[in-house]
């Protein structure tokens, strides 16, 4: 198995985890509302993991107003950021391995930690 290299291989992970995600039950009513615009929502979460990985400039910022957004209407609860987190590190492990993947579950970890603090001030 090999490590995350490129947008390309970013584009993998995002689309596997978003399957599996958009399947779960708890998950997928949260992502409702954003099925209209969806090219544009997958865009802006490649060209994130794109940036933090190889510094490419392409995500300019803005995710902690979408997601206080969104749980105005949808509480993006504690249970939901741990299912979240379940899905990235286990579909990251399925496709990746090395220190661009560790990267990844690592940062996805702290920031769901600083979301979840924000959102359900229990950090
Ligand atoms: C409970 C856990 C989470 C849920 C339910 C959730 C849900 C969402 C939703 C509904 C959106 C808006 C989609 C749209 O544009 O319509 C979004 C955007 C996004 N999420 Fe999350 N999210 C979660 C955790 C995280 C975490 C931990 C990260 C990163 C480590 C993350 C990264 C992003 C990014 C990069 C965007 C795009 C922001 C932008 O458009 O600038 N999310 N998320």
């Amino acid at each position: 198995m090999k490590d995350i290299e490129n947008r390309e291989d970013v584009v993998k992970l995002v689309d596997t985890f978003y399957d599996n995600v958009l399947k779960d039950e708890k998950l997928a009513p949260v992502f409702g509302p954003s099925a209209e615009h969806w090219e544009h929502h997958i865009v802006r979460v490649y060209n994130f993991w794109e940036n933090w990985l190889f510094q490419t400039g392409s995500y300019t910022g803005g995710m902690m107003w979408v997601h206080m957004e969104r749980h105005a209407t949808h509480p993006l609860t504690t249970e939901l950021f741990e299912r979240w987190l379940a899905y990235w590190i286990t579909c990251t492990d399925t496709l990746f391995t090395g220190k661009n993947a560790d990267f990844v579950k690592s940062k996805a970890l702290e920031i769901g930690q600083i979301l979840n603090a924000k959102l359900n001030g229990n950090g």
